[in-house]
C-alpha cells in the first residue's frame, strides 16, 4: 500500500495547474447513457473514481475509448449490453449510482446496486427514489439493488426537495430529460457542477433552465444527441491547494482555476490574513502569504454558495495553526470530523463536540505517522504535513488517488518535499 512522506516547513512558490473536476466529470460520464451517440468529454481528470466509473459503463456495454493518462475521453452507449450495475463496482463510489435515472430514462428498467463512497456518514438515497416514483417509476429494494422500472416511460413530475442533494438533484434532471412533459425541481442544490451537467445535456438537445438556481425546469425530450464537453475545473482540488499555501506560506497561482465557484472559501481565506486575487479572464487565482500568523475563522458548511463540506477538513487543517480558536461546524455530514484525531497526532488542539470542532491554533505542529480515513481527511493530512516541522508520513493515500489527479507531482513542482513510497520500496 503506497504512503506519503512530508517534510515540512518548505514554503511553496510558482505555479499549480488545476484539473478537471471529478464531481462533475462522473456525472457527465452517467450522460452518456442517455443517447446512441458518442459524447467526448475533454478535461477529464485522470482518477481512481474516473477510471471506476469508466469500468462500471464497459461493463453496462458503453464503448470508452479513454488513452492512459489522456485528458479526453469518448463514451459510446449506442448499444448497452446490460441495465444492471452490480454491487461490486457500484459500492466504491457513490457517484455510480448516477447510471440508474439515465438507464431507467431511456430504457424503462434498470437495476443498481445501493451505492459505497466516503464513510463520511449514512448517506440515504431516500431522495433519489422519491423522485423517480414522483416521475412514475416502480421501484423495489431488495437485496441491497433498487430495481426500478418504467415499462411506459418517465413522466415529468414537481418534485420538492425536503432539503438540498446534489446527488438527487443532478439524477433527477439527468432523467427528466427524457421524461415525458415538464419536470420542475424546487429546492435544488445550486452547486456549480450541476450548471456544468445542465450545460452538457442542453448541448445534447435537452431542454433546461435555471440550473445553478434553486428551481430548475425540464421539458422532456424525444431523444438526445452526441456531443464534445469540456469538464469544469475542479474547486475542491483548487480550494485545496489555496489553502495548502495558506498553510506552508508562499505564493502560488492556480491556473485553469475555478475563479467565481469559491467565493465562500476566498472570504474565509481573507479574513485569515490570506491574499486571494482571482482573474476571471485569466483563469487564475494567486494565493499568497505575508508571513504573519494566520488569523483564527469560523466556518460553517453549507450547500453552496456556502462554505463547501469538501473543503472542511482541508480549513481545520489550516485553522490549527492560526492564531486564536475557531468553531467549525459540519452541518452537511453527520460523521465528517474523521481527520481530527489524526491531525491531534501532529500536535493540533481540537475539540469535537457533535457537529463542532473547536479548534485552537498552536505554534508548530510537528511530523508524526498518520492515517487517512476519507478523501478530503487525507489531503488535510497532507495540508499539516507541509505545515509540520518535520517528516510526516500519510498513509492509506489510495483515498486520495480517488480525487487528486498527481497531487505529489503537483505540490514538489512549487517546492513542497513530498515523495510517494511503496511497501516495497520500505523492504
Ligand atoms: C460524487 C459527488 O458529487 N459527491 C459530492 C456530493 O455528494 P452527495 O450527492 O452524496 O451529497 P448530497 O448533497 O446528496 O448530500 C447532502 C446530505 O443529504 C443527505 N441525503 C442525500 C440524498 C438522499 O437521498 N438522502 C439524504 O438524506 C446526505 O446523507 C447528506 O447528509 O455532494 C456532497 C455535498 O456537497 C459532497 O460532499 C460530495 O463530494
Ligand atoms: C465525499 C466525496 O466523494 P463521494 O461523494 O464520491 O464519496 C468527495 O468528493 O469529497
Amino acid at each position: 500500500m503506497d504512503s506519503l512522506k512530508i517534510i515540512g516547513g518548505q514554503p511553496l512558490s510558482g505555479e499549480i495547474p488545476i484539473s478537471g473536476a471529478k464531481n462533475s466529470a462522473l456525472k457527465l460520464m452517467a450522460a452518456c447513457l442517455l443517447t446512441a451517440e458518442p459524447v467526448t468529454l475533454t478535461n477529464m481528470p485522470n482518477l481512481a473514481d474516473t477510471r471506476f466509473l469508466s469500468q462500471l459503463l464497459q461493463t453496462l456495454g458503453v464503448e470508452v475509448y479513454w488513452p492512459k493518462g489522456d485528458s479526453e475521453c469518448r463514451l459510446n452507449a449506442e448499444n448497452l449490453t446490460s441495465t444492471i450495475a452490480p454491487y461490486e463496482q457500484v459500492r466504491k463510489m457513490r457517484a455510480s449510482f448516477n447510471v440508474l435515472g439515465p438507464m431507467l430514462a431511456r430504457y424503462g428498467h434498470a437495476t443498481v446496486s445501493l451505492p459505497g463512497g466516503c464513510a463520511i456518514g449514512a448517506r440515504p438515497v431516500d431522495l433519489h427514489l422519491q423522485a423517480f416514483e414522483a416521475m412514475g417509476a416502480d421501484l423495489l429494494v431488495e437485496q441491497g439493488y433498487v430495481k426500478a422500472a418504467a415499462i411506459h416511460g418517465l413522466k415529468g413530475a414537481q418534485i420538492v426537495f425536503p432539503f438540498v442533494s446534489v446527488g438527487a438533484t443532478e439524477h433527477a434532471m439527468l432523467a427528466a430529460t427524457l421524461a415525458k412533459g415538464e419536470t420542475v425541481l424546487e429546492n435544488a442544490a445550486r452547486e456549480p457542477e450541476i450548471a456544468d451537467l445542465a450545460d452538457c445535456l442542453i448541448s445534447m438537445g435537452a431542454k433546461i433552465e435555471g440550473a445553478g438556481s434553486s428551481t430548475i425546469t425540464i421539458q422532456g425530450v424525444d431523444e438526445l444527441h452526441g456531443t464534445h464537453h469540456k469538464v469544469m475545473s475542479d474547486r475542491i482540488e483548487a480550494g485545496t491547494y489555496a489553502m495548502a499555501v495558506a498553510a506552508a506560506g508562499g505564493h502560488v497561482t492556480l491556473t485553469n482555476a475555478p475563479v467565481g465557484a469559491l467565493s465562500a472559501l476566498n472570504h474565509a481565506l481573507r479574513n485569515a490574513g490570506v491574499k486571494v486575487e482571482a482573474d476571471k479572464d485569466a483563469g487564475t487565482i494567486e494565493i499568497e502569504t505575508t508571513g504573519q500568523p494566520l488569523a483564527a475563522v469560523n466556518v460553517d458548511t453549507a450547500p453552496h454558495p456556502g462554505f463547501p463540506t469538501d473543503l472542511q477538513a482541508q480549513f481545520m487543517a489550516l485553522m490549527s495553526v492560526a492564531r486564536g480558536t475557531s468553531i467549525i461546524r459540519e452541518n452537511i455530514f453527520e460523521n465528517r470530523f474523521m481527520h481530527a484525531p489524526e491531525l491531534s497526532r501532529l500536535g493540533a488542539n481540537i475539540a469535537v463536540r457533535g457537529s463542532e470542532a473547536i479548534v485552537t491554533g498552536v505554534e508548530k505542529l510537528k511530523g508524526a505517522p498518520v492515517m487517512a480515513t476519507d478523501l478530503r481527511a487525507s489531503v488535510s493530512l497532507v495540508i499539516a504535513g507541509l505545515a509540520a516541522q518535520g517528516e510526516t508520513t500519510v498513509s492509506r493515500i489510495y483515498h486520495l488517488d480517488r480525487g487528486f489527479e498527481r497531487l505529489e507531482e503537483k505540490l514538489s513542482a512549487v517546492g513542497a518535499n513530498i515523495r510517494r513510497t511503496s511497501e516495497e520500496d520500505e523492504g
